[in-house]
């Protein structure tokens, strides 16, 4: 998968995209990253990308011209069709379903907006999608495209090993919580480790997984229980968790 980032901080995106999982993708052909810097393209001696807002108000917004001249080099740099997607607050939240959607395309073009934000004409004219990465405020957009670039570098083939991929099925697989996981030592001053973890009966630890995504999916985010569409066996494991739950 291609992906462009139109940024004022191109090198932010690389730092963060050389590591992990992200950086092994690229190393395996899996990622290709592109930055384009609109200050690049930017005229006059001062080479502006931002002013200030008609209408007064504080901050400043990012100037049409050096982002159309950046995105016009990003496209020109691959024939490869793009949906132009720009992370703001103002976007449609991500979730895991829109990830998988992203993360089947061959290319996309990322818009980092920083100051206030991108002159709403460019906007209009150019985007092809509104993302947020979550409700709250940010210095700027590469945040947001540093999780979209790790979350759909995840879902392609032959980026995670399958461990890795085990964890990634666990979760995004069927929407539901993370079971808890533990690890040596098997008593502590902590705690112990659940019995049954220890057991060797592997029916029995993957009904106890199961039983504790439920319960944890239950109490923490009963939104997303709801979109799961449990089955009758779901329903059941669940009910006689929380019977055993001392409330
Ligand atoms: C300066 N701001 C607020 C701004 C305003 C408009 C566009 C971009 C920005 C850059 N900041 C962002 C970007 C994304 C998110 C998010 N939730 O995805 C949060 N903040």
């Amino acid at each position: 998968m291609r992906v462009d980032v139109i940024s004022l901080f191109p090198e932010f995106l690389a730092q963060s995209a050389a590591l992990g999982v992200v950086g092994r993708a690229q190393e395996r052909g899996l990622l290709e990253l592109h930055g384009w810097n609109p200050r690049d393209y930017a005229e006059g001696n001062y080479r502006r990308v931002d002013d200030r807002p008609f209408g007064g108000g504080p901050g400043m917004v990012m100037l049409i011209e050096p982002l159309r001249a950046a995105l016009a080099a990003a496209r020109a740099a691959d024939p490869q069709p793009a949906p132009l997607i720009y992370l703001s607050p103002q976007g449609r939240p991500l979730s895991q379903a829109k990830v998988r959607e992203l993360a089947a395309l061959p290319r996309m073009i990322l818009l980092c907006g920083r100051y206030e934000g991108v002159d709403e004409r460019f906007i209009a004219s150019e985007v092809d999608e509104e993302i947020s990465i979550g409700d709250y405020v940010l210095s700027g957009g590469e945040l947001g495209a540093a999780v979209i670039i790790d979350a759909v570098t995840r879902l392609q083939e032959g980026a995670l090993n399958d461990a890795e991929s085990a964890v990634q099925d666990s979760f995004e697989g069927d929407g539901l919580l993370d079971c808890p996981h533990y690890s040596h030592p098997a008593s502590h001053a902590l705690g112990n480790v659940p019995e049954v973890l220890r057991s060797g009966n592997h029916a029995a630890i993957a009904r106890w997984r199961r039983q504790q995504s439920l319960l944890r999916t239950a109490l923490r985010r009963p939104d997303l229980l709801d979109e799961a569409g449990l089955g009758k066996a779901d329903r059941k494991l669940l009910a006689e968790a929380v019977a055993g739950l001392e409330i």
